[in-house]
């Protein structure tokens, strides 16, 4: 069984070297200077088990790999970019093969399931860093992270199964779990807050605006009769699998959205996380004026070419009243 990592970035990145060391067959699908950097020389992996070296097929493109039935697809890009990375993988040949959804938001496997039969939602629990071109970083310990898994729209399966046991083997807490996609309405939550620090920057006290926009997302849920977990701070395995750990010589900038402002990506999540909250809330008829403003401040923040932190905290309260 090989496991294929769609997107090495942060998230991709750090499972894939971890696959890779615990001895599993890894085949990465990567571009510009990470893609480069890894057929040069690997991949880094920086834990608090030091830095490690690990060594992947990596290819530009799903059309470069030979597909095999008992491949397991992990979609490890952010959600702007699955509907492209779906077409391709199609094009490749992908049919029957599991597709793994190890992203943010609750719209990739939806957008999945539309091409492909064999859809698994993943929820990530995985505070991962891309560094540079060729290292990623992972800052928690004792484990690199945590992950429910489950079928699409539910059930467990013999892929999720595999797919659990591979993780566990590679450092990784692996839960598969019924209804999946409870544990990743849960998680929609806590990234609501993510345009949030990733404007105002990692290290100011943003927790009243993301309250708000947490607040106004789980009305949305409830209104909207859809089932969510508490997996944030106060989901107890944390404190067991995931303790947050300082790593000497690396800085952790922030969360996914704050990283893609710092590495000037040119795109953000948010409309498939605040903006998700906007859409369930317009198809119910709930109102969701700060997610609709944090959305749109996204945006404009991208298409402005701002940075991580370049708004005060005054500037994003006075921006959300509007
Ligand atoms: N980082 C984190 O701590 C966490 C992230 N997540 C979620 O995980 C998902 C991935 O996030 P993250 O790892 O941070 O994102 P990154 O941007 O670090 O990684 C995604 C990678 O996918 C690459 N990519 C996108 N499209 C393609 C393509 N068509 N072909 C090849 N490569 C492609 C990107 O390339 P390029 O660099 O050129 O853009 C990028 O390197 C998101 O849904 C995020 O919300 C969840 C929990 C924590
Ligand atoms: C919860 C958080 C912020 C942790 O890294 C995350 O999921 C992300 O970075 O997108």
């Amino acid at each position: 069984m090989r496991i294929i990592v769609y997107g090495v970035g942060a998230i991709g990145g750090v499972v894939a070297a971890a696959l890779a060391l615990a001895g599993r067959e890894v085949v990465g699908i990567a571009r510009g200077g990470m893609l480069d950097a890894i057929r040069k020389d690997g991949l880094s992996l920086r834990s608090s088990r030091g830095a490690e070296q690990a060594t992947f097929e990596c290819v530009g493109r799903p059309s470069e790999i030979e597909f095999r039935p008992d491949d397991l697809i992990m979609l490890t890009m952010k959600g702007q970019d699955t509907g492209a990375a779906l077409h391709a993988l199609r094009d490749a040949g992908v049919r029957e093969q599991a597709i793994f959804c190890c992203q943010n938001g609750t719209e990739n496997e939806r957008q999945a399931l539309r091409l492909f039969p064999n859809v698994h939602g993943v929820t990530v629990m995985m505070p991962a860093t891309y560094i540079q071109p060729g290292r990623v970083a992972i800052f928690v310990e004792p484990r690199f992270g945590m992950f429910d898994i489950g079928r699409y729209p539910g059930g467990i399966d013999d892929a999720d199964r595999a797919f659990a046991e591979a993780l566990e083997a590679a450092n990784v807490a692996a839960f598969p779990m019924e209804d999946v996609m409870t544990s990743k309405f849960g998680k929609l939550i806590l990234n609501l807050g993510n345009i949030v620090q990733a404007a105002a920057g990692t290290g100011v006290d943003t927790s009243a605006i993301s309250k708000r926009a947490r607040e106004e997302g789980r009305a949305v849920l409830d209104g909207a009769g859809i089932a969510y977990l508490d997996i944030g701070d106060n989901d107890p395995r944390r404190d067991e699998y995931m303790r947050s750990v300082k790593l000497e010589g690396e800085t952790y900038v922030g969360g996914s959205t704050t990283q893609s402002l710092t590495r000037g990506t040119g795109t953000v999540e948010t409309d498939y996380l605040n903006g998700e909250i906007s859409l369930i809330g317009r198809l119910h008829g709930i109102p969701t004026p700060i997610n609709d403003r944090l959305t749109v401040l996204s945006a404009e923040l991208v298409g402005g070419g701002k940075g991580a932190g370049s708004m005060s905290l005054e500037e994003l309260e006075a921006y959300i009243q509007g």
